[in-house]
């Protein structure tokens, strides 16, 4: 179980004159600090799927990156099966799969070593590292590239990769950053299968997206957040009681009441 409570993040603004009109116009700048994140809650149990959604800009990677560990958040709390991440964040960090919307691969390595270098990181012995790679290769189609230098990969395979990287080490929580942002429809359709597999196996699993197909089909759960608050959270029947509609209506209907 992952519980996240009044968590916020604020960034010191070097020059106000580099951000964009919308971003001088947003309630969240005040002063020489934009607010990126102000006040997020929410909590993903065992074998649930909750989906981070929001407008462009709303805050939605940078909380991810504070679950992640990767950034420290100004306020507020997270804590992964009762350990706080903010005071033990090296024993966190191998409770956490995550999946960056920008996960750099070495493309001088291929596929296999990316995975296996990541492995060693988090202390999976070699003999586990062989039967994992393969078993992650077999579930996300990698096997036809698995082997070539990852510079000459596409997209997806980037993608694929990835995914196997942040889950090597077999954590308790898995975050994805828009994992299938740019993805084709067979490889988004495997990395869907990837996360219902993670469910069915009792992972929560947080993830970020702009589709709201896709958190039809995966989610238990629903978050939304508008400018940096949480404007929504609870079970996807509930998101989708907020109107008679579509989700697209459910979702405007929870901006419209943050506003
Ligand atoms: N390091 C930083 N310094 C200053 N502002 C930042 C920093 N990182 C993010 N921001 C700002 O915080 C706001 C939230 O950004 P974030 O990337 O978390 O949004 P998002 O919900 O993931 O958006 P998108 O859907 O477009 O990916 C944006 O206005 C962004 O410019």
């Amino acid at each position: 179980m992952i519980e996240i409570k009044g968590l916020a993040k604020k960034f010191v603004v070097e020059n106000v004159k580099k951000l964009s009109d919308q971003e001088k116009q947003d309630p969240r700048l005040k002063g020489r600090f934009f607010h990126s994140v102000e006040d997020v809650n929410f909590n993903c149990d065992k074998g649930q799927v909750l989906g981070l959604l929001g407008p462009n800009g709303a805050g939605k990677t940078t909380t991810l990156r504070m679950l992640s560990t990767a950034i420290k958040p100004t306020a507020g709390s997270v804590s992964i099966n009762g350990v706080d991440i903010l005071a033990e964040p090296l024993i966190a960090r191998r409770k956490i799969g995550f999946l960056s919307g920008s996960t750099g691969l070495y493309g001088r390595l291929t596929g296999r070593e990316n995975i296996e270098y990541f492995g060693r990181l988090h202390g999976v012995s070699e003999s586990d590292l062989k039967y994992r790679i393969d078993e992650l290769a077999n579930l996300l189609d990698m096997q036809s590239f698995l082997d070539r230098r990852s510079e000459s990969f596409s997209t997806g395979m980037k993608q694929k990769t990835s995914i196997a990287r942040a889950v090597i080490h077999q954590p308790e929580v898995v975050i994805l950053d828009e994992p299938t942002t740019g993805l084709d429809i067979m490889a988004t359709q495997t990395v869907l299968d990837f996360i219902r597999r993670l469910k069915a196996q009792g992972t929560p699993v947080i993830f970020s997206t702009h589709h709201l197909d896709e958190v039809d089909e995966l989610c238990d759960k629903v978050t939304v957040i508008d400018k940096g608050r949480t404007c929504f959270d609870g079970s996807l029947q509930d998101f989708k009681a907020l109107s008679a509609g579509s989700m697209h209506e459910s979702f405007l209907t929870t901006i419209k009441g943050a506003a």
